[in-house]
C-alpha cells in the first residue's frame, strides 16, 4: 500500500490530508467521496472500502492495489495511492467530476444515450481495454456503472476491485465456485466453473455495455441474478434487437463534443446522487414488501456492480431450477430469440426450454382450463337454467322459487364435485328435484282416469322433465318441446274458478302458481288439476255433477267452470237439492269454456309444428297434422299418435345423448392420462434442462445424446432436437441434442 503511480506530485498517505466532502457514488464495498487533498487543494475522489464488507482477502487487495500501480492510461482511472484507515482501505483517485454513465443515465437519460455519444463513450472505453489487455490484465467488470466522466468530456474506466491479472486466471479457475463480476454483463464462460475464459470475457461485456448506454440498462437486469446466469448461458448473446434500435447507425459517428453535451444542464454529481437515492427509497417505498426487496437487491447489485461474488454454482442451479420460466421472459428478451446455428438446427437449446416448458405450462393451463370451463360452463348452465327457470316461473310466488334456488345450490354442489361425478350425478339430482318441485305425490287414487292424450301428456311431461334434464346437459337452455306453447286466454275463467289458474302466458309450469304446485296431484298437458281442486271435486255430489266420458270431462282438464253464484257455494253441491235452473248455466258455461280451451290447444298444435314434426310428417313418419277444424273427431287421436311418435324420437334422441355423453366422458378421461403422461415427461426434461446447461458450455463435457425413460410411456424413440446453445465463446456455438424416449 502507500504511493502508486508515477505521478511526479505525490499524493500522501495521511487521511488528515484528505477532507472527505459530499458521497458521489457507492458500490458493493465502497463508498466513494468527493474529497479535498489538502496539500495540493486539489478535488480528488476517496474511494473507501470496507474491508469488512468486502468479499476479497487481504491478498486480493494487495493485489488490486499492485495492478492500479501498474496502470497509466488516459481513459484508466489510476490510483494516486491507497492505504488502510481503521477497519476502510482509502484509495484516492482523479475525481471525475460528472460521475459513471450508468449514473447520468438513471437521472437523465432513462432511455439510453444518443448514438454519437454511446460511440465516444464507447470508442475510448475500447481504448482503455486494449490497453489493460495488452498489459496482460482483465477488468472483468466492464460495465456504464464503471465508465467515468469527466467535465472535459473524457471518458475513463474505472473500477479495478475485480480486476485481476491474467496470469492468475489459472489460480481463479481452480476456486470453482468463485466468480468475479456482475451477472448481466458476464460473459457465459465466466459462468462456467472451470471453463476458464480471457481477455475475450472483457469484450462480452463490452458489447453488454454498449446495449446498456443503448437502452438505459442492461439486457436481462430487470431478472434476478440467478435467472439472468441462465439466461446468459442459454439464450443467444443480445444485441440491438428492438424495434426501436433501428435508429443506430452501423457506422457510428463520434462527435467528441457529443459527450459534454450530455451533462451541461445538470446539477452538480454530488447533487444528482442524492436524487438518485432519494428516489430508489421513494420507489422502495411505494412498491410492496416483496418486490421491493426483489427490486432492492436486483437495483444494489446492479447499481454496486456486484464486485466479488461467491457463487456455489449448485445451489445456484437449484435455485434456478425454482425460477419459474415464465412468459415475463417473452416480454423483453423475445428479441433475444437464439440465434439459428446451423440449418439443421431450428431452435436453441433456450428456446426448446422454452418451448417444452410454454408446453408444459400450456398443457396444463388447457386440462385445467378445460375441467374449469367444463365446470365453470356446468355451473352456469346449471345457474342460467336455473335461473331461466325461476324466471319462467318469476310469476309464481316465492314458494316455488325457493325449491328452484335448491335446485341451484345442489347444482353448485354437484359442480363442485369431480367432471364426471358432475355430469353422472346432475341428472339424477335434477330428476329427482324436478319431480319434487313439479310433480308432488301422485297417488293412484286421487289421480282421475286419463284418455289417452291425457295419458299421452303426462308422458310429455315426464319426457319434458327429462329433456329438461338433457338440456342441463348440454348447457342450453331450450323450452320444452311440448304442444302447449303461451296460452293466451282471451277470456279467462273468474277467480272463483274451482280449477287452478291458467296463466296467460308460459307452459305449463309457468302456469303453477306455489299453492297449486304444492297441492298438485296431476298436471294434464297445460292443465293441472292440485288437491285443492280435488277436494272441491270429490265435493261436488256425483249427482249434481254430469259424468262425461273420459276424454271430454272438463274437470279432467280443470277446465274453468264459469262463475259459480255468489250465494251458492261449492259446498252446496253437497245437497241434492240445489236446483237444475241453478246449475245448468254453469255447466253450459264450462261446457263453452272447454270447448274454448279445446280450441286454442289445436290451434297452437296447428300453428307451432315443431320441426322435427315437419320433418317426420315429410319423412312420412308421423301421421300430418291436422289443420282443419271439421275433423276435430279425429284430431285428438291423431294428435295423440302425433305425441306418442314424437315421444318416441325423443326418448331415442336422448340415447343417442346419453351415448355420445358417455363417449365424450370417456374421451376426456383419456386426454388427462395423456396430458399427465405428458407432463411428466416434459418434467424430466425441464429438471434436466435445468440440471445440466452449464455442461454444454464445455466442448469436452457436451452431451450428445440423453436419454430419458419414463416409466409406462410408449416405447416409440422420439427424437427431440436440443439445439445449438450459444456460448458466446469465441471458439464457437456449441451443438446439445437430446433424444427423449416417450
Ligand atoms: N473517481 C471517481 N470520481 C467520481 N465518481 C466516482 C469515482 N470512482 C467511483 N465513482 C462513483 O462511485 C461509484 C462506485 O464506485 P466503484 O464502482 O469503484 O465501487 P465498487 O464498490 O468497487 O463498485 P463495484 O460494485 O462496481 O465493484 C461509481 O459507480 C461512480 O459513480
Amino acid at each position: 500500500m502507500g504511493r502508486m503511480g508515477s505521478n511526479s506530485r505525490a499524493h500522501s498517505a495521511n487521511p488528515s490530508d484528505y477532507k472527505l466532502l459530499e458521497e458521489v457514488g457507492y458500490g458493493a464495498s465502497a463508498t466513494v467521496y468527493r474529497a479535498i487533498y489538502l496539500p495540493f487543494n486539489e478535488v480528488v475522489a476517496v474511494k473507501c472500502l470496507d474491508l469488512d464488507r468486502c468479499n476479497s482477502n487481504f491478498e486480493d487487495i494487495r493485489r488490486e492495489a499492485q495492478t492500479m500501480k501498474l496502470i497509466d492510461h488516459p481513459n484508466v482511472v489510476k490510483a494516486f495511492c491507497s492505504f488502510v484507515v481503521e477497519r476502510n482501505l482509502w484509495v484516492i483517485m482523479p475525481f471525475m467530476a460528472e460521475g459513471s454513465c450508468l449514473h447520468l443515465m438513471k437521472i437523465a437519460y432513462p432511455d439510453g444515450f444518443e448514438e454519437s455519444a454511446i460511440g465516444s463513450i464507447l470508442k475510448e472505453t475500447l481504448k482503455a481495454l486494449y490497453y489493460l489487455h495488452k498489459q496482460g490484465h482483465i477488468h472483468r467488470d466492464v460495465k456504464a456503472g464503471n465508465i467515468l466522466l469527466d467535465t472535459n468530456g473524457a471518458v475513463k474506466l474505472a473500477d479495478f476491485g475485480v480486476s485481476a491479472c491474467m496470469f492468475e486466471a489459472a489460480d481463479r479457475q481452480r476456486s470453482r465456485n468463485t466468480f468475479v463480476g456482475t451477472p448481466c454483463w458476464m460473459a457465459p464462460e465466466v459462468l462456467q466453473p472451470g471453463s476458464g475464459y480471457n481477455s475475450k470475457a472483457d469484450i462480452w461485456s463490452f458489447g453488454i455495455t454498449a446495449l446498456e448506454l443503448a437502452h438505459g440498462h442492461a439486457p436481462f437486469s430487470k431478472y434476478p441474478p440467478m435467472k439472468v446466469l441462465l439466461m446468459t448461458i442459454q439464450n443467444a448473446p443480445p444485441g440491438l434487437d428492438y424495434d426501436r434500435d433501428r435508429k443506430f447507425s452501423k457506422n457510428a459517428k463520434a462527435p467528441e463534443h457529443s459527450i459534454k453535451k450530455l451533462f451541461t444542464d445538470l446539477p452538480p454529481l454530488w447533487n444528482r446522487v442524492k436524487a438518485l437515492q432519494l428516489k430508489d427509497a421513494a420507489q422502495l417505498a411505494l412498491k410492496k414488501m416483496p418486490s421491493a426487496e426483489q427490486e432492492a437487491m436486483s437495483q444494489s447489485e446492479y447499481q454496486r456492480g456486484v464486485s466479488a461474488w461467491n457463487f456455489d454454482i449448485e445451489d445456484l442451479k437449484a435455485q434456478a431450477s425454482l425460477v419459474r420460466d415464465d412468459d415475463e421472459m417473452m416480454d423483453e428478451d423475445e428479441k433475444f430469440k437464439p440465434v439459428v446455428g446451423s440449418d439443421k438446427i431450428e431452435t436453441s437449446w433456450r428456446s426448446s426450454l422454452g418451448k417444452l416448458n410454454e408446453n408444459n405450462e400450456s398443457y396444463w393451463t388447457d386440462y385445467k382450463g378445460e375441467i374449469n370451463g367444463d365446470e365453470s360452463q356446468q355451473v352456469e348452465c346449471l345457474n342460467k337454467k336455473g335461473k331461466d327457470i325461476e324466471s319462467n316461473l318469476s310469476e309464481s310466488a316465492g314458494q316455488q322459487k325457493t325449491g328452484w334456488k335448491k335446485n341451484e345450490s345442489s347444482s353448485e354442489a354437484i359442480a363442485s364435485t369431480s367432471e364426471k361425478d358432475t355430469v353422472q350425478a346432475k341428472p339424477k339430482t335434477l330428476i329427482v328435484k324436478s319431480r319434487q318441485t313439479l310433480s308432488g305425490p301422485l297417488t293412484p287414487g286421487s289421480v282421475l282416469s286419463h284418455s289417452l292424450s291425457e295419458k299421452g301428456r303426462i308422458f310429455e311431461r315426464s319426457v319434458n322433465e327429462n329433456q329438461l334434464i338433457i338440456d342441463k346437459g348440454k348447457c342450453e337452455v331450450r323450452r320444452t318441446p311440448s304442444f302447449s306453447g303461451p296460452l293466451m286466454l282471451p277470456n279467462r275463467a273468474s277467480a272463483n274458478s274451482l280449477s287452478a289458474p291458467i296463466k296467460s302466458s308460459g307452459g305449463f309450469r309457468d302456469s303453477m302458481d306455489d299453492k297449486s304446485k304444492s297441492n298438485l296431484v296431476q298436471i294434464k298437458g297445460r292443465f293441472s288439476v292440485t288437491s285443492e281442486n280435488l277436494d272441491l271435486v270429490k265435493d261436488i255430489p256425483s249427482s249434481s255433477v254430469p259424468h262425461h266420458s273420459s276424454q271430454g270431462s272438463p274437470l279432467k282438464k280443470s277446465a274453468s267452470v264459469g262463475d259459480w253464484p255468489a250465494t251458492v257455494s261449492p259446498k252446496e253441491f253437497n245437497n241434492n237439492n240445489v236446483p237444475a235452473s241453478l246449475l245448468l248455466p254453469h255447466l253450459q258455461n264450462l261446457f263453452q269454456q272447454t270447448s274454448v280451451q279445446q280450441d286454442i290447444i289445436m290451434n297452437l298444435l296447428s300453428s307451432l309444428q315443431p320441426a322435427e314434426a315437419v320433418e317426420a310428417t315429410q319423412n312420412g313418419k308421423l301421421p300430418p297434422l291436422p289443420r282443419s277444424s271439421e275433423n276435430n273427431g279425429n284430431v285428438e287421436t291423431a294428435v295423440s299418435e302425433r305425441e306418442r311418435l314424437l315421444l318416441v324420437k325423443v326418448s331415442e334422441l336422448q340415447t343417442r345423448m346419453n351415448n355420445l355423453s358417455d363417449e365424450l366422458t370417456a374421451e376426456k378421461a383419456r386426454h388427462v392420462q395423456s396430458c399427465r403422461r405428458a407432463e411428466c415427461v416434459l418434467q424430466r426434461i425441464f429438471l434436466f434442462a435445468e440440471r445440466e446447461p452449464f455442461m454444454a458450455a464445455d466442448r469436452s463435457k457436451c452431451i450428445e445424446r440423453i436419454e430419458i425413460d419414463v416409466p409406462g410411456s410408449p416405447s416409440s424413440t422420439v427424437r427431440n432436437k436440443f439445439p445449438s446453445s450459444p456460448l458466446g465463446n469465441s471458439d464457437g456455438q456449441y451443438t446439445v441434442y437430446g433424444f427423449l424416449r416417450m
